[in-house]
């Protein structure tokens, strides 16, 4: 579920790499820190883990190295086909936030750059089934662009439409980018503690403790 904008990547698989290293003006801001963000993902993450919407493997190859046990789940064909082609240790397999194998067993569920591909209502939907699925102490580790209000969120699209940014602005109003305010409470509606920390203009760190 929330598959509504997999078909983005079916593209973009072609350039996201470029994108994520700076390549791509609109997105340079976005993806500031990028390896840096996915690290501190990978560093907060408890083994083992399930990654959600892995793309190109960058958060997976972290995980790996650390020597963690990883499920990656993924519902575009392209990018598992990258993925799996390029990361011999991993398996990537179709899914989503919403919809994966629920045999699987993690102590952490781990992602970035994709959250908010889930309207507000299937983020609480999706918090409420991680918190059956994690033990106690267990963590959701999300990065993501978050904003501190609409009005702050309006703001940046006024700024971003003013240098001419007009894929990006489409992205940010096509979207299901959210508020930390509505963030925290659906985390905490759903039996976690969390912690926020701003990691470059755009993007959070998400660390949510099941209680
Ligand atoms: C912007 S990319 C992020 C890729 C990677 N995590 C990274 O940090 O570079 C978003 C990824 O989320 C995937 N995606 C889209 N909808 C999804 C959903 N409902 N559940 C899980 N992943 C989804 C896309 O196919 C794509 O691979």
């Amino acid at each position: 579920m929330g598959r509504e904008f997999v078909t983005i990547f079916d593209e973009w698989v072609h350039t996201y790499d470029d994108s994520v290293s700076g390549n791509d003006a609109e997105y340079r801001d976005v993806f500031f820190k990028y390896e840096e963000i996915l690290q501190a993902v990978a560093d907060a993450a408890i083994s083992p883990v399930i990654e959600f919407g892995v793309g190109t493997g960058n958060l997976t190859e972290k995980l790996l190295a650390k020597g963690y046990e990883v499920a990656g789940i993924e519902p575009n064909a392209a990018m598992r086909e990258v993925t799996n082609e390029k990361l011999k240790d991993a398996t990537i397999i179709d899914g989503d936030f919403l919809e994966f194998d629920l045999s699987l067993q993690p102590k952490s569920l781990v992602c970035s750059y994709a959250f908010h591909h889930l309207t507000d209502a299937e983020k609480a939907e999706a918090f409420k089934l991680y918190a059956e699925l994690l033990p106690a102490g267990g963590r959701v580790v999300f990065a993501d662009t978050l904003f501190l209000s609409k009005e702050a969120q309006q703001e940046v699209i006024d700024f971003e439409k003013s240098r001419g940014h007009d894929n990006l602005v489409e992205d940010l109003n096509r979207e299901y980018y959210t508020t930390l305010p509505v963030m925290k409470e659906l985390i905490e509606q759903a039996g976690f503690t969390a912690e926020f920390t701003q990691l470059n203009n755009y993007v959070w760190l998400i660390n949510a403790t099941k209680n």
